[in-house]
């Protein structure tokens, strides 16, 4: 299946909505509007690329995301897009979805539909009819009514041939309305998909509790999926003159023996998260059997587990590491092992902890024959 890229705008300074700051960056459910957006789209598996324009004055501020593509907005919309779509021009992408970060509550099913419909068609966009009578006002008196019929309201994603939609923006003279509007001047047929009441756009202040009330209702408090997993590794002491933990070489007297570098740690913490989703473990992912894994280091089974976490909707929560052993001291390491484990798992440091104990001169970890590791996943789906 080709993966579709989304844009999403963000650059809006949000002046209706009032605040002391644009209203993307407001919090909303207990996180901030943009994290609901970016989230809808970075969690659909049939989105591979997500482009996020921000205003000029906030992207020094963004702290640098997997899987999020920052580029700057302009002075309109349509000019924050323009600046999106130029920048996969050339790419792979076949399908792109343009959004507003203004619309934090729409559902994984509507991304699908935008996405089915370009399927045999060049642009396609949700919108709902207008069912309420439509009057011409003026000095807050009625003046006139407007025949409703055929009448929509339009919202986002807009999905369109990356190219068609590309070329429409680069031809077309100055702000429009939205995608459609450039699609349609351009000669593009856009059809209309089914649009959803609750994906309403943040505009002004009384936005944000009508908003916060539909991700409560069907958001977190009741669809959050939490799993948790353990891991358990051992791997007996050889010949050497360090051991890898964590990705770390820890200088010691003797090696690890094992089909792969023999990190422990790494290997327990892949078993966790494999444990967590319910994927059985290293041995089933990579088998001893096979000679590909010979040596290999061992971050390459970890990075596996965490993009196989990823595909299913999951992020990390937290990572608990415990080593036993009565040598080497895993103190002086403990730091530099949180680091690696941060970087291979792309988990912020303060997540992960690496611990350490001896087992008081019990057992096989007693008699150094060997290193023990037990670790705990929590994986998150919100
Ligand atoms: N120069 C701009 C203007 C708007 N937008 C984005 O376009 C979407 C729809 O715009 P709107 O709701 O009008 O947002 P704001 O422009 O932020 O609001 P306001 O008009 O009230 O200032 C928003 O996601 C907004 O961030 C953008 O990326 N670049
Ligand atoms: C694109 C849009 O969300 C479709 O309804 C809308 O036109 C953008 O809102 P704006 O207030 O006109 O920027």
């Amino acid at each position: 299946m080709t993966h579709a890229a989304a844009i999403i705008v963000a650059a809006g300074r949000g002046l209706r909505a009032g605040g002391p700051v644009p209203k993307q960056w407001r919090p909303l459910a207990g996180r901030r509007v943009i994290d609901w957006t970016l989230e809808r789209f970075a969690i659909h598996p049939r989105v591979g690329r997500i482009v996020l324009v921000l205003h000029p004055d906030d992207l020094a501020a963004w702290p640098e995301q997997p899987g999020i593509e920052t580029v700057a907005g302009g002075d309109s919309r349509s000019a924050s897009v323009r600046n999106g779509l130029d920048h996969l021009a050339g790419s792979d992408v076949a399908n792109v979805l343009i959004h507003d970060v203004a619309r934090p509550c729409l559902s994984e099913a509507l991304i699908d539909a935008v996405l089915d419909a370009l399927i045999t068609r060049p642009a396609a966009a949700p919108a709902l009819p207008v069912t309420d009578a439509l009057w011409r006002g003026r000095d807050g008196r009625v003046a006139g009514a407007q025949d409703r019929a055929g009448l929509y309201r339009a919202q986002t994603p807009q999905g369109f041939d990356l190219k068609a939609i590309l070329a429409a923006h680069r031809a077309h003279p100055g702000p429009a309305d939205d995608d459609v509007a450039i699609a349609r001047a351009a000669g593009l047929d856009v059809s209309i998909v089914p649009g959803e009441e609750s994906n309403l756009k943040i505009t002004h202040a009384p936005d944000f509790a009508r908003a916060e009330r539909i991700l409560r209702a069907g958001g977190p408090a009741q669809k959050m999926d939490i799993r948790i997993g353990n891991g358990y590794d051992v791997h007996r002491f050889g010949p050497g003159d360090h051991v890898m933990l964590c990705g770390v070489a820890v200088p010691h007297h003797r090696g690890l023996q094992g089909h792969s570098d023999a990190d422990v740690g790494l290997h327990a913490l892949t078993d966790a998260i494999y444990g967590a989703l319910a994927e059985g473990d290293i041995g089933r992912h990579f088998p001893p059997s096979e000679a590909e894994w010979k040596g290999a280091a061992s971050d390459i089974f970890l990075r596996h587990a965490v993009e196989l976490a990823a595909s299913k909707g999951f992020e990390i929560s937290n990572l608990d590491l415990t080593l036993v052993c009565e040598r080497p001291k895993i103190g002086p390491y403990a730091t530099a092992m949180r680091e690696s484990v941060a970087l291979i798992t792309g988990v912020a440091p303060e997540r992960v902890s690496v611990k350490a104990t001896t087992s008081e001169r019990l057992g096989f970890t007693g008699r150094e024959e060997g290193i023990a590791a037990i670790a705990t996943a929590a994986l998150v789906k919100p």
